[in-house]
């Protein structure tokens, strides 16, 4: 049954709208005639007057809601829990949990490949939905249509967290604007494939910082009880803000609270409520609007700071923005051409590599470090180990070009903490457009794969919650892991609205996770040693 067959051509929503707006109009007729011989009610009464309505017509609402969800939708034959597809917001406590990856991966496990994940929602494990969501279309800004046709999937109309506090509009950052601006300004950051090999200096002179962090932990953690330590999660979280800053600005944020951007998960949460953000966003907590607000003006004095640091000669270091900033950038109140950034974008985009860039890197750090810390894993911790110092007399031997080619087992240790715990693990949505674009999915319905489930399911791997790097070498062992669908991973997404830090990622990764081993396994095995009492990842 289709959308349109349901509803003769009205949205259903605007119907369920009509039939309670009629309801209330219902009740205002009973209670003006109650109140007839009275025209000023008590304030007791007009009270009740003017609550009820609203009060009967949500109900109303909500069960007409529930009904058409159940029964009438056109995606009410795909498989799902019953409150998920009774009514949109049940997922919203997995969000603001964070449990929403482990949740997808239980309904994927139960229900199959395909589940209903809220009324209009549909999450995906198959290899083949990672072309049909995020391929490039034949509609595409590029023009090319790799995957066989149909139109583009939609990102830029489902809301982005943090689009509701509005800064900068109509400007978007990359990740949330439409396809012909993506394509400008994925033109505008081109560079940054260079740049990882141009920044590995400022890489190295951060790490070296770091390094001396560690030791000020290994020290500490002398002097302290065993068992008090350090929490190694908040460690890597601040040290990639720092290292993400300094590859951004030139310049670390120094203060770890400049960095950090507590709300996310209710952010998430917001953006999932549909066509509610913009309203959740009046009524939110001030304290988070103030701290979003402190954020990106953080943001902005750093920008313009770097600026005028610009004006004044080139920077003794190189940054992302001195690849950005000569050419790239339009000044204020001009349009921007082709390859170019309105200084709104700049702010927006920096924002936006600040968090994509550090909590994700850091989440895969963090997570590493927790499963070579394992007993169980103790025979892979040596194997590194072995690995980094049969490889490399000393630590500035190690850059990404080096290790990529000289230590094999590190690329495969990283590789399968990003397919036990990838960082982007929950479903990156996309909107299919009007007239569809996949078999038997209707246009506006919101589609994603489900990385985490897909990363975990025995569909897809042998054995697939056990550690095993040795699944990613072509050696002896890993025959065992032959069958292993390896297509299915991809941490970094795939098509037009991939990760565009990849290069960057992978390089930051591999150089502190061999600094950290190489040299410092002691100072780091003791924290996290002291670490797992405290969390669990
Ligand atoms: C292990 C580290 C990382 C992982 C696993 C990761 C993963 C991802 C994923 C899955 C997406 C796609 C979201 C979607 O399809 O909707 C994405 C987008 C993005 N990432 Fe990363 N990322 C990582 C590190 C970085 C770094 C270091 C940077 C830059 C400093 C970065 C910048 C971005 C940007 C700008 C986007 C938006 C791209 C666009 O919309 O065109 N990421 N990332």
């Amino acid at each position: 049954m289709t959308l349109e067959s349901v509803t003769s051509g009205f949205h259903p929503i605007a119907v369920l709208l009509l039939m309670s707006f009629s309801t209330t109009v219902y009740y205002y007729h009973l209670e003006a005639s109650k109140h007839a011989l009275n025209p000023l009610p008590d304030t007791g009464a007009l009270l009740l007057l003017l609550s009820t309505p609203p009060l009967i017509n949500a109900l109303i609402f909500l069960l007409l809601l529930t009904f058409y969800n159940l029964h009438l939708h056109p995606l009410s034959s795909f498989p799902d829990p019953l409150l998920h597809r009774a009514l949109p917001l049940s997922y919203i406590p997995h969000t603001l949990l964070g449990t929403t990856a482990h949740s997808n991966a239980a309904l994927h496990a139960k229900y199959g490949p395909v589940v209903r994940i809220a009324p209009n929602q549909l999450s995906y494990i198959s290899i083949a939905a990672w072309r049909d969501i995020y391929g490039v279309r034949e509609s595409s800004s590029s023009g090319k249509d790799t995957t066989g046709g149909g139109k583009q999937m939609i990102r830029e109309e489902l809301v982005f967290p943090g689009d509701d506090f509005e800064f900068f509009t109509p400007a978007k950052p990359m990740i949330s604007c439409d396809a012909a601006n993506h394509a400008r300004h994925r033109r505008a950051v081109r560079s940054y494939e260079g740049m990882v090999s141009g920044l590995t200096r400022v890489l190295m002179g951060r790490l070296e910082e770091e390094q001396r962090r560690v030791d000020d932990v290994n020290s500490e953690l002398g002097e302290k009880e065993k068992g008090e330590g350090i929490n190694i999660v908040d460690w890597f979280h601040f040290a990639m803000f720092d290292v993400t800053s300094a590859l951004v600005f030139g310049k670390p944020f120094g203060n770890p609270e400049n960095g950090r951007y507590h709300d996310l998960p209710w952010s998430l949460a917001i953006a999932e409520v549909p066509g509610l953000g913009r309203l959740v966003s009046w009524f939110l907590p001030r304290k988070m609007v103030a701290e979003a607000r402190r954020h990106m003006q953080f943001i902005v004095d750093m920008i313009d700071a770097r600026s005028r640091a610009q004006l004044a000669g080139p920077p003794h270091q190189m940054d992302f923005m001195s690849y950005i900033l000569p050419a790239l950038q339009v000044p204020h109140g001009e349009k921007p051409t082709a390859a170019s950034l309105s200084t709104e974008e700049l702010y927006l985009n920096a924002q936006l590599l600040c968090i994509a860039g550090s909590e994700t890197t850091a989440s895969l750090l963090a997570g590493t470090v927790y499963f070579l810390s394992l007993e169980e894993n103790a025979h892979h911790r040596a194997r590194l180990v072995a690995e980094l110092r049969g490889q490399f007399a000393a630590p500035e031997d190690m850059t990404p070009t080096t290790l990529a080619h000289e230590a094999p087992f590190l690329g495969a240790v990283l590789n399968e903490c990003l397919r036990l715990y990838p960082p982007g693990a929950i479903n990156m949505p996309r909107k299919v457009p009007a007239g569809g674009a996949m078999i038997d999915v209707p246009g506006g319905s919101v589609v994603g794969i489900a990385q985490f489930a897909a990363c975990r399911s025995a569909t897809h791997w042998i054995d697939p919650l056990r550690f095993a790097p040795e699944r990613w070498l072509m050696e002896g062992e890993q025959a065992k892991y032959a069958c292993d669908r390896k297509d299915v991973f991809r941490p970094f997404s795939h098509g037009p609205r991939n990760c565009a830090g990849q290069s960057l990622a992978v390089a930051e990764c591999r150089l502190i996770v061999a600094r950290l081993f190489s040299s410092h396994w002691a100072a780091a095995e003791h924290a996290v040693h002291v670490s797992r009492t405290r969390r669990r990842i």
